[in-house]
């Protein structure tokens, strides 16, 4: 699997804040070669890294902080720009001399790795810059916070000069790369926290602590931006996930809810509940009378059934769900779900098929999961062999397109993505993949609502704005 482009914004910084870091650690680390662009790699060993790829992997033996010895020729970073800044920091923060060849000069990079006390000369051209970095054994902690991010190579700078300074450093960083950043430091064991500092996230870095050898598959997670953001947002927060049959909304719902601690209702139980009982008392799920009553008469209980995993009930539930009446009498339970989560969760994941257009048109976050409609049947099929049931694949992908036609094209509450939900194909995602593109594609959006709930209440505000105090840290992932 490869990473979707939208997961980080910028994978080639990331990747090479990865590379640089394994650089800088005793012992074998593993990185997903997706993450470390291959001109980078005869860098790493240029500092004196081993560096061994196979099967899609790249393992890389670092000298430890502290340990990079001078290279021989000079550092060709013209191809990955994202790496000029993580690998000026680490050089900064040591005691080497090295010449680095890039493709141009990144605002606040030279200043940065000054300010934290090593020598800088700038050659070549403005087209073809060559910087002589002479690094100190006895770098300053960078002290970069908020309220305004530093340009993305000066704060890759920093923090890498950040793993060698003694003390504490603080880096400001758009809330995707902060998050970004935040799972790789802790990922090599360095000590980190974020805290919130207006728009952007501060990231706390303690230097001089012993690295640890990492493992990063391609997917690994990104949830510091969303935990720093329930833990200092007011709540509680609500996760809209719509789409069609066997897209893999629960899965992605439950994954999301177990992640952050949210609760969790699968709404389409309400409707396969509603016309289970409509079926059972002899009635037709096309009877808006009958139907209507059901779905009033519904109680908590009626959805741990296990009959109503079954796809008669989900025909009957497709069915009962186009009567406008019984939309309106499940909309309340819904809507309570979302205000008041239970077990005093701090927000709650809904899904369905109407809850960003209809149920919770006002949620931060609104994923809209879809794949393809042979993935949809194939999947389900799977799923229903796996529970014992004897089941036609064909027949279950004919099902399933008279389905989403039903649900697609009803009068009310129609299956179709609202215009503010971020759209997640996940034909060609596994469980995992799906879990990490949809915190990552998401993530800014929860930053946005923390933003929002501060400034209401004042508590914190944009750069500028009165009463921009508040402050916190997440330590978790
Ligand atoms: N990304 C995925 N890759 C493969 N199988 C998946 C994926 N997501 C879900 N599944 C499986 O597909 C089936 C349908 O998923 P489910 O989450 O119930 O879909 P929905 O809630 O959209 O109907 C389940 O058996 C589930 O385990
Ligand atoms: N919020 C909802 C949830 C489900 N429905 C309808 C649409 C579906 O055809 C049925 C069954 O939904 P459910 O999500 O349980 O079914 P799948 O797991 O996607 O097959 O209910 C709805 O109209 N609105």
């Amino acid at each position: 699997m490869t990473l979707p482009p939208s997961l980080i914004d910028d994978p080639a910084t990331a990747g090479a804040l990865a590379a640089v870091l394994s650089a800088a650690t005793v012992g074998e680390s593993r990185l997903s070669a997706a993450l470390v662009p291959c001109v980078l790699r005869p860098l790493l060993a240029e500092l004196g890294a081993q560096v061994a790829e196979g099967g899609g992997t790249v393992a890389v033996t670092g000298r430890g902080l502290g340990g990079l010895r001078s290279p021989e020729t000079p550092l060709d970073a013209r191809a990955v720009p994202g790496a000029l800044g993580p690998l000026c920091g680490l050089l900064a923060g040591h005691a080497v001399s090295a010449v680095v060849r890039a493709d141009r000069l990144p605002d606040g990079l030279v200043a940065t790795l000054e300010r934290a006390g090593a020598q800088v000369v700038v050659g070549g051209s403005t087209t073809a810059p060559l910087l002589t970095v002479r690094g100190t054994a006895s770098p300053l902690a960078p002290d970069c916070g908020g309220p305004a991010a530093l340009p993305p190579a000066a704060a890759m700078a920093a923090l890498a000069v950040g793993l060698t300074a003694p003390g504490e450093s603080r880096v400001a960083l758009p809330p995707a790369l902060a998050g970004v950043a935040f799972d790789l430091l802790a990922a090599f064991g360095v000590p980190v926290r974020l805290e919130p500092a207006g728009a952007v996230l501060d990231l706390v870095v303690t230097g001089e602590a012993e690295t640890a050898p990492a493992a990063l598959p391609a997917d690994w997670p990104v949830t510091p931006v969303w935990l720093a953001a329930l833990d200092h947002g007011a709540g509680p927060l609500t996760v809209a996930i719509d789409g069609p049959a066997a897209a893999g909304k629960g899965t992605l719902a439950r994954a999301v809810a177990a992640r952050l601690g949210l609760a969790y209702l699968d709404t389409g139980l309400l409707y396969r509940a509603t016309g289970l009982a409509v079926r059972r008392a002899g009635g037709s799920p096309d009877d808006p009378a009958a139907t209507e009553q059901a779905a009033r008469a519904l109680s908590p209980d009626d959805l741990n059934d296990p009959a109503l995993r079954g796809e008669a009930a989900g025909d009957a539930a497709s069915r009962v769900a186009a009567i406008p009446a019984v939309r309106a009498a499940l909309l309340e339970f819904q809507r309570a779900f979302a205000a008041q989560p239970p077990d005093g969760a701090r927000g709650a994941v809904l899904d369905g098929r109407d809850i960003g257009s209809v149920v919770c048109p006002e949620a931060p976050v609104k994923l809209f999961v879809t794949a393809r409609v042979e993935t949809r049947a194939r999947r389900r099929f799977l799923e229903l062999r796996e529970r014992g049931t004897e089941v036609i694949e064909s027949r279950i992908l004919r099902d399933m397109e008279e389905r989403d036609a039903r649900d697609r094209s009803r009068s009310v509450a129609p299956l179709v993505p609202v215009a503010d939900a971020v759209v997640l194909d996940t034909s060609d995602l596994d469980r995992d993949g799906a879990l990490s593109a949809a915190l990552a594609l998401t993530g800014a959006r929860v930053w946005a609502w923390h933003h929002a709930c501060a400034r209401a209440d004042g508590r914190a505000g944009p750069p500028g704005a009165p009463g921009a105090t508040d402050t916190g840290s997440t330590g978790d992932s």
